[in-house]
């Protein structure tokens, strides 16, 4: 059982629990997904399913996101609402966690060059949580130099793996770019060999990172896309990854089959096949979005669909011109929709992964 693995069996959890966890998944052959969340509502939606589940879970913020939490109306200019958003996120998920009793790994999503300020902010307050609390605010951040020259990535890469090293601070990388859109940046058009990796590249992060920290993990292109699209527009090649474990074991001489962790990008819409493949060859996280936000969104239409008499006016309803529709209206009602069939589906994509019942 995961938890026996770890120090910390509930709540947001740190540094060797990370590894050990995703060790163990390595082992036990699932993957943890990485929800991104965007409001209170998206946490607990996600929380309710791995809890249901009986699964750990990792809850992650984009910048976007981060910002959202902060609100929209907050001036961005220089990554503030974004690192206030992700803090509060943070702040939040770490009090609420212990109400669902599972182990919770509080992620930070692509961080591209022109975001690095974002990602400094953040690491700011890992540091000042670090000399409060010996451990950092965050389990793990995402670093995404992946459009810069690979030399340039790597370098950048390493120094704030240096940074995080203190900490036990996990970071994840990404080498060979994710199609689809980030950060409302569109890469429809990128080059497709720049969407695979090669196993050169992923030794040669391997062996530069590997002697600053052991907590870090690779978002190597296998083809991802970031968004849902029709079948046959995305050819995922899963089994590039077990080349480059093959590869990084070879070099390495080292005695275990999977010595790089890696991260699936882009899960929405992938196949059950795929994310089995992925998984068998080394992948402890699987990144969950779109298919998500669209599960989000159909408790709340379906709703508002059904209880439409009921929502043209504050008071009035086919029951009579006096009714009133509060308890109709009130948030708490339709958002929990929401919720509902969101939790459905992280509950089917724990499914997918085989991380239901493993802890
Ligand atoms: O990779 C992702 C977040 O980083 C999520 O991708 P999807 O939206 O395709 O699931
Ligand atoms: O990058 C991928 C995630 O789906 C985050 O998306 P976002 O930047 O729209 O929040
Ligand atoms: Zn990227
Ligand atoms: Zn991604």
């Amino acid at each position: 059982m995961a938890q026996s693995v770890l120090s910390r069996k509930t709540g947001v959890i740190v540094g060797d629990d990370v590894l050990n966890l995703f060790k163990y998944a390595q082992e036990k052959q699932f993957a943890i997904p990485a929800i991104n969340v965007t409001s209170s509502s998206t946490v607990v939606a996600s929380l309710e399913a791995a809890r249901d589940k009986k699964s750990p879970i990792i809850l992650q913020v984009s910048q976007g996101g981060a910002a959202f939490f902060a609100g929209k109306g907050v001036a961005n200019k220089n990554q503030e609402a974004s690192i206030a958003g992700a803090v509060a996120a943070a702040l939040y998920i770490r009090a609420i966690a212990p109400s669902y009793g599972i182990p919770i790994i509080l992620h930070t999503d692509h961080c591209s060059k022109k975001l690095l300020s974002w990602l400094d902010g953040m690491l700011d307050h890992d540091e000042k949580y670090f000399k409060e609390h010996g451990e950092p605010l965050f389990s793990s951040h995402m670093i995404d130099l992946s459009e810069e020259p690979v030399d340039w990535n790597l370098k950048t890469t390493a120094e704030y793996l240096k940074r995080c090293a203190p900490m036990k601070l996990w970071l994840e990388m990404e080498i060979g770019q994710t199609g689809g859109e980030e950060d409302g940046v569109n890469n429809e058009s990128v080059d497709n060999s720049a969407l695979y990796t090669q196993p050169s590249d992923i030794y040669d992060i391997y062996k530069t990172l590997k002697p600053i920290s052991p907590y870090f993990s690779i978002a190597a292109g296998f083809g991802n896309v970031h968004g849902v699209y029709k079948p046959g527009n995305v050819q995922l090649h899963p089994e590039l990854l077990q080349k480059h474990q093959q590869y990084v074991k070879e070099e390495e001489n080292s005695k275990s089959d999977k010595p790089v962790f890696f991260v699936f990008h882009g899960g929405s819409g992938s196949s059950k096949k795929e994310f089995s493949d992925a998984i068998s060859y080394g992948v402890v996280k699987v990144n969950l979005d779109t298919n998500l936000q669209w599960a989000y969104l159909i408790g709340a239409r379906n709703y508002i669909q059904d209880k439409k008499d009921y929502l043209q006016t504050e008071v009035g309803n086919p029951e009579g011109d006096d009714k009133p529709n509060k308890k109709y209206y009130d948030p708490r009602v339709w958002v929990r929709e929401a919720e509902k069939t969101m939790s459905v589906r992280v509950a089917e994509a724990l499914d997918d992964f085989n991380a239901t019942s493993q802890l």
